[in-house]
């Protein structure tokens, strides 16, 4: 008898490679003219489909999965974080999540570095001073701005991403501290040279750059929160490739205009894509539209995590990539 082939419904538009082979191995339903679905849209993805492949963009929450239907028995997220899906309800409801970390890694360390360099160097004003024609030649004292070499860096959250970040900013002559739920072991540690904070407070007040690399959770929201960006040196920046949760962004905002910061650089946004007027107007403040992870060669991998994840579950296995609420 010949296997049906699972319902899968994809809510955004993947690379071509990625849809061409789902649609081989599925019944695959595609977006493609990639609007991001409609509350009513969803509902119906849920109920329809044996799996489901949302993306950042879709909010699968309780009150999508309370109207699931029987058939749903996996969300194959394409995506690392999962802040997007009610991980507990869809558990409760014996529907498995997965994600796909490690192949989005390298390319957002990579950005969070671009952020980090940009920012205090002032990349943006000479880029819009150049295209304006305000340039009237070379000069001693004209776009300065700071090194990071020799500066401290303190990363918040030393998973993949924040590894993948302090081995760069290390060969950049910046000095590695780190603040994580766990201690890394020594051996990574020695490797990375990096100094364990184990109060969050107390790194915060001695660095020059943070960099944010935790999940959103319930935990982590707002960590930065306006008591914690007080602590910041006056000349300290601030970089999130992660999630813009994180950050209270008003309060980030208020330290920024004061002065009380030096500057920021952000590619997540609390209420995204919506993007405080305050903070494009700000000099100071590198912006960029939630492009961290944004390669060809890493959505094309983001895809085949997908593939793998749902082709493992479909054959009665766990899927590699599955996230439990405790992971949380
Ligand atoms: O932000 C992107 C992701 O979580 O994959």
């Amino acid at each position: 008898m010949v296997k049906k082939k699972p319902v899968v419904v994809v809510t955004r538009k993947l690379p071509d490679v990625v849809e061409t082979r789902m649609r081989e191995l599925f019944e695959t339903r595609l977006n493609e003219n990639d609007r991001p679905l409609s509350q009513a849209e969803l509902v119906e993805a849920v109920r329809t489909a044996d799996v489901l492949v949302p993306t950042v963009t879709d909010r699968i929450d309780s009150s999508i999965l309370s109207q699931a239907g029987e058939n749903l028995k996996l969300i194959a997220n394409f995506g690392n974080g999962v802040d997007n899906i009610d991980v507990v309800t869809a558990n409760n409801r014996g529907i498995n999540v997965t994600n796909t970390p490690g192949v989005l890694t390298e390319d957002t360390a990579d950005m969070t570095m671009a952020l980090m360099l940009a920012v205090p160097r002032r990349l943006a004003t000479g880029i819009k001073a150049l295209e304006a024609g305000d340039w009237a030649g070379w000069s001693p004292t004209w776009m300065l701005g700071h090194r990071i070499w020799g500066k401290r860096l303190g990363i918040i959250g030393m998973g993949r991403i924040g590894q993948a970040v302090a081995r760069r900013a290390k060969a950049f002559g910046m000095s590695i501290h780190y603040h994580n739920r766990r201690r890394l072991s020594e051996n990574i540690e020695e490797d990375l040279e990096a100094t364990y904070w184990e109060s969050l407070d107390q790194m915060l007040a001695r660095m020059d750059v943070v960099s944010i690399h935790c999940p959103h959770t319930p935990g982590t929201f707002h960590l930065l929160s306006a008591r914690r960006l007080k602590l910041l040196k006056k000349d300290a920046y601030v970089v999130n490739t992660a999630r813009g949760e994180v950050i209270d962004e008003n309060a980030l905002i208020r330290m920024l205009e004061s002065g009380d910061l030096a500057g920021a650089g952000l590619d997540v946004f609390e209420h995204e894509p919506a993007v405080n007027p305050k903070l494009a107007k700000m000099e100071n403040v590198l912006l960029l539209p939630h492009m961290g992870s944004a390669t060809i060669e890493g959505r094309i991998e983001m895809g085949e995590k997908v593939i793998i994840n749902i082709r493992t579950f479909m054959d009665g296995h766990r899927p590699p990539d599955r996230v439990l609420p405790s992971m949380l």
